[in-house]
């Protein structure tokens, strides 16, 4: 079997492209970052650390890669059996005209096995979103024929996995969490379901992608946003302050009861889920920046992203929700020069005040009770920062 993966960053690299390759697929990664580019036809193989309470580096070998915008992508998914991605959800959009020209080139040249596409992006039914884009991109006489081929597999995904702390020494080497899961929808595949340990198929994967989402993103986003607000610099040692840490919880119950509603999750069940959660940002071998996880406060704060649409579950089944508008409110907070949505929303709060900011940014009513509670908790937070 061949595969082509997009984004050999940290996901890529330290989690899909490592099950793909420890499969026995030959894997080639698609990238812009020429470096990494450079360095993976360089050496073939890059390692991988897995830390925590058994440590071990593995290594991935028989990889290549090429620019994800060379005439090379459009060949690569005319010929391999399985596309993936972690390129991030806005990037989405930029590399589905590739992939539409690829799949042409795919019906073009009589290719008629089966191909399947799974985006592993923090997003609900991130891969249906790129269907969207590449049949936007796709000539309308090659529908027919993508739709008989092509199996556009949605996933949710969850490992954690910073920078590594060696990228200056090596630019491959990935840092990875010992805990991993992988859930694809395995009503949209097409053809037979491929082998690869670490990949677990299910007919409910809503259920998994938002109790990923909205548990484990939900309480990483407010541990990041709350640690910047009190001095803290990493996810760990924001979430070993107790201030912090009891409206995490709560945050993660709250939007936890909502789960539980939806899904008729068993709530023993999703609390030793939420306590592991917590472990997991305790990790004493990850160095991960609140800077990092908070990114894109705009994309977080979205009305289906990860602090909003929970408050929404909280509001439509009548749950209380204070911690998690203290998250939101603490996000509307979050400063950084790196990125370019932080600079977005200073403007925008700077611009129109919080009322109308988060009411635009995230499709609240702004004269909603809600609305009015997350501004009272965003001032609250300004009359104590330093
Ligand atoms: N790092 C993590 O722990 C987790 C990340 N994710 C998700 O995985 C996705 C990737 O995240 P990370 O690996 O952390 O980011 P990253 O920044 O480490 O990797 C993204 C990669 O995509 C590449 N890229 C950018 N534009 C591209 C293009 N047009 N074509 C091909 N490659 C392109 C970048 O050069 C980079 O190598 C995101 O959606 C993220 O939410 C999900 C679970 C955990
Ligand atoms: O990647 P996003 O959506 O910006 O979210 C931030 C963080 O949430 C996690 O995906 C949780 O696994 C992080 O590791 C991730 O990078």
């Amino acid at each position: 079997m061949k595969a082509l993966h997009f984004g050999a960053g940290n996901i890529g690299r330290g989690f899909i492209g490592k099950l793909l390759a420890d499969a026995g697929i030959q894997l080639t990664f698609a990238d812009v970052n020429q470096a990494v580019l450079d360095a993976l036809n360089a050496h073939k193989e890059y390692r991988v650390k897995v830390v925590g309470e058994d440590a071990q580096v593995e290594m991935v070998k028989g990889v290549d890669a090429i620019n994800s915008t060379s005439e090379a992508v459009i060949s690569k998914i005319a010929q391999v059996d399985i596309v993936t991605t972690a390129v991030g959800p806005q990037i989405l959009e930029r590399i589905a005209p590739g992939i539409a020209k690829g799949l042409a080139k795919r019906s073009d040249s009589g290719n008629t096995c089966p191909l399947n596409i799974i985006a592993c992006e923090n997003m609900v039914r991130g891969t249906s979103q790129l269907k969207m884009h590449v049949l936007k991109a796709l000539p309308t006489q090659y529908r027919d024929w993508v739709e008989a081929h092509v199996g556009f597999v949605d996933s949710a995904v969850d490992r954690i996995v910073p920078p590594s702390e060696s990228i200056n020494s090596d630019p491959l080497e990935v840092t990875v969490e010992t805990f991993s899961e992988w859930i694809v929808d395995k009503t949209q595949f097409k053809g037979k379901f491929p082998q690869i340990s670490g990949m677990e198929l299910t007919d409910n994967l809503m259920a998994f992608v938002e109790r990923k989402l909205f548990t484990l993103n939900t309480g990483h986003a407010i541990t990041a946003y709350l640690g910047q607000l009190n001095g803290h610099n990493t996810i760990r040692d924001a979430i070993l302050d107790n201030k912090v840490r009891a409206i995490v919880r709560g945050a993660m119950e709250e939007s936890g009861a909502v789960l539980i509603r939806r899904y008729d999750f068993d709530p023993a069940k999703h609390a030793a889920y939420i306590k592991k959660i917590i472990s997991r940002f305790e990790n004493p071998y990850l160095i991960d920046d609140v800077e990092r996880v908070g990114r894109q406060p705009l994309r977080k704060l979205s009305s289906g992203d990860r602090l909003i649409k929970p408050i929404l579950g909280t509001l439509a089944y009548h749950l209380p929700h204070s911690n998690l508008v203290t998250g939101i409110a603490a996000a509307m907070h979050y400063h950084s020069d790196q990125d370019p949505q932080a600079q977005e929303l200073a403007s925008l709060l700077a611009e129109k005040g919080p009322q109308e900011t988060i009411a635009q940014i995230s499709g609240l009513d702004s004269k909603s009770e809600v609305v009015t509670d997350i501004v009272k908790a965003y001032k609250a937070i300004n009359k104590c920062a330093p």
